[in-house]
C-alpha cells in the first residue's frame, strides 16, 4: 500500500461515511466561518425548517464584503447601500439569535474573514474549514483542508456540522529551489496558473511542496494558497512546519500549556509520505519566477513585468485566440508593446490575497520618501483592525499617508466593489487582490493584478513597471 498525501490523511480524519454507490461522503467540519453575503439565505432556511445551529462555538461570524472603509464607527448607520445595510443587519440577528461568535464592524478583530480566522489562531493545521466564500483555500497555508462552499452548504453546515462532498484528486506542485531577491509569492502563483491555466487545477487539491514553499513566511503562504482556486483548484495546502507553529504561538484561539504539546504532537503528523501517490506533479524552478502581472481580464493571462504583451494572431489555440482579443479590447491595450510603462489611474492595496502586515511593510518600503504620482489615485486598506493597528504601531500608516496613498479601514473594499470603493469605467488600477475578469473592481474598470511591491510602484511612477 502508498503512503497517503497530507490531503488523504485530514480526509480519512474527517470522513464520516461514504455512500458506495454515489461516492459522496460526509465529512465533519471543525470551523465554519460565515460573512454577511452568503448566510441570509442560508439562516433562513433553517428558520423555515426550525431547525438550529449544531455547533454555535465552532462558527465565527465576521462583516467585510460589504462594508465601508470609511467612519466605519458609524456603525450600520454609515452603510449607504440600502442592500449593503440590510445583509449587514440580517448577520447582526442571525449570530445573535444563535449565539455565534461575531467581530462587527468598527470591532478591531474584525476584516476580511481569511485574514481573521489565521489571525485569531482559529485556522488551524489538520482542521476541516469551510466557508461560503472562494477564497477560502488560504486557510490552507496552515495544512488545513479549506475550501469554499456554497449557500445551501452553509445551511446544511450549520444545521449538522457536516458537509457531503466528493474526494479530489491530488496534485502536487513542487517549487525547488529559491524565489529571487524581490520575487514574492504572489508571482509565484501568477506564473503557476499562467502555466497550468485557470482550470489546471479543477478536481485536485494542491500540495505546495519544496524549498521555495518551505522559505515562505506564512504570509506568502498564505496569498500563494489564496489563489489556488484562481488555478482551479478545489484547495490549497502547505504542510505545517517550525514557520507555522511560530506563526500560531500566542494567539488568542490556539492551544495554551500542555494542550499546545499534544497539538503540536499531532500537527507533526502532517505531511505527505515520501510514497505518497500523486495524480498529478507540476514542477516549477523558483529561480524562473519573475515579477508578474497580468495583462487580460483572467489570473492566468499573466506575464513577466519586463514582456511584451502578447499578440493573439500568433496563437493557435482558437479559444485563448479569440478570448485574448477580447480582453486587450477590454483591457485597451496594444499586442507587442511592453506591459511595463501602462499608466494606471487607480491602486489597491488590500484583498484577501494581499492585505497583511508583511504585504504592507513592503507597500511602504516602496512609498517612503516618494509620492504618489500626478493623477494617481492609491488606497491602502488592511486586512483587519489588527493589521491596520498593528501597521500604525510600526509606522507604515504615516510613510504611506505622507506618500499621498489612503489610509483605510479594513474589509475587502475594491477587491470586488460591493461597497463605495469602485473603478470608474476605462480606469486602470494595479491591484493586489486576486481577480480580473470584466466588471471586477466596478463597471468599464481595467484591473491589473500583481504583488503589494509592483503595486506600490506603479502608485510612486504612475504607470507599471
Ligand atoms: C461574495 C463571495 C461569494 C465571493 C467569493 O466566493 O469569492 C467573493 O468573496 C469574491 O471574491 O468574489
Ligand atoms: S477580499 Fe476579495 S477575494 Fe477576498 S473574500 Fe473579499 S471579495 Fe473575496
Amino acid at each position: 500500500m502508498s503512503g497517503k498525501t497530507l490531503y488523504d490523511k485530514i480526509w480519512d480524519a474527517h470522513a464520516v461515511q461514504t455512500d458506495a454507490e454515489t461516492g459522496e461522503s460526509l465529512i465533519y467540519i471543525d470551523l465554519h466561518l460565515i460573512h454577511e453575503v452568503t448566510t441570509p439565505q442560508a439562516f433562513a432556511g433553517l428558520r423555515s425548517a426550525g431547525r438550529g445551529v449544531r455547533r454555535p462555538e465552532l462558527t465565527l461570524a465576521v462583516a467585510d464584503h460589504n462594508t465601508p472603509t470609511e467612519n466605519q464607527s458609524l456603525g450600520l448607520a454609515g452603510v449607504k447601500d440600502e442592500a449593503a445595510r440590510n445583509q449587514l443587519a440580517a448577520l447582526d440577528r442571525n449570530v445573535t439569535e444563535h449565539g455565534i461568535e461575531f467581530f462587527p464592524m468598527g470591532d478591531i478583530r474584525n476584516g476580511i474573514v481569511h485574514v481573521v480566522g489565521p489571525e485569531q489562531g482559529r485556522t488551524q493545521p489538520g482542521m476541516t474549514i469551510v466557508c461560503g466564500d472562494s477564497h477560502t483555500s488560504t486557510h490552507g497555508a496552515f495544512g488545513s483542508l479549506a475550501h469554499g462552499i456554497g449557500t445551501s452548504e452553509v445551511e446544511h453546515v450549520l444545521a449538522t456540522q457536516t458537509l457531503r462532498t466528493r474526494k479530489s484528486k491530488n496534485m502536487a506542485i513542487e517549487v525547488s529551489g529559491e524565489l529571487r531577491e524581490g520575487v514574492t509569492a504572489k508571482d509565484l502563483a501568477l506564473h503557476l496558473i499562467s502555466i497550468i491555466g485557470t482550470a489546471g487545477g479543477t478536481g485536485y487539491v494542491m500540495e505546495y511542496r519544496g524549498e521555495a514553499v518551505e522559505k515562505l513566511s506564512m504570509e506568502g503562504r498564505m496569498t500563494l494558497c489564496n489563489l489556488s482556486i484562481e488555478g482551479g483548484a478545489r484547495a490549497g495546502l502547505i504542510a505545517p512546519d517550525e514557520t507555522t507553529f511560530a506563526y500560531m504561538k500566542g494567539r488568542p484561539s490556539t492551544p495554551k500549556g500542555g494542550a499546545w504539546e499534544i497539538a503540536e504532537r499531532y500537527w507533526r503528523t502532517l505531511f505527505s509520505d515520501p510514497d505518497a501517490k500523486w495524480d498529478r506533479v507540476v514542477e516549477i524552478r523558483g529561480e524562473d519566477v519573475e515579477p508578474t502581472v497580468t495583462w487580460g481580464t483572467s489570473p492566468e493571462q499573466a506575464i513577466p513585468v519586463s514582456a511584451t504583451i502578447p499578440d493573439p494572431s500568433t496563437m493557435r489555440d482558437p479559444v485563448k485566440k479569440a478570448a485574448a482579443e477580447r480582453a486587450l479590447d477590454y483591457m485597451g491595450l496594444e499586442p507587442g508593446a511592453p506591459i511595463a510603462g501602462t499608466p494606471v489611474q487607480r491602486v489597491f492595496i488590500g484583498s484577501c490575497t494581499n492585505s497583511r502586515i508583511e504585504d504592507l511593510r513592503a507597500a511602504a518600503a516602496i512609498a517612503e520618501n516618494n509620492h504618489v504620482a500626478d493623477g494617481v489615485r492609491a488606497m491602502v486598506v488592511p486586512g483587519s483592525g489588527l493589521v491596520r493597528a498593528q501597521a500604525e504601531e510600526e509606522g507604515l500608516d504615516k510613510i504611506l499617508i505622507n506618500a499621498g496613498f489612503e489610509w483605510r479601514e479594513p474589509g475587502c473594499s475594491m477587491c470586488l466593489g460591493m461597497n463605495p470603493d469602485i473603478l470608474a469605467p476605462g480606469e486602470r488600477c494595479a491591484s493586489t487582490s486576486n481577480r480580473n475578469f470584466e466588471g471586477r473592481q466596478g463597471r468599464g474598470g481595467r484591473t491589473h493584478l500583481m504583488s503589494p511591491t509592483l503595486a506600490a510602484r506603479a502608485a510612486i511612477t504612475g504607470v507599471i513597471g
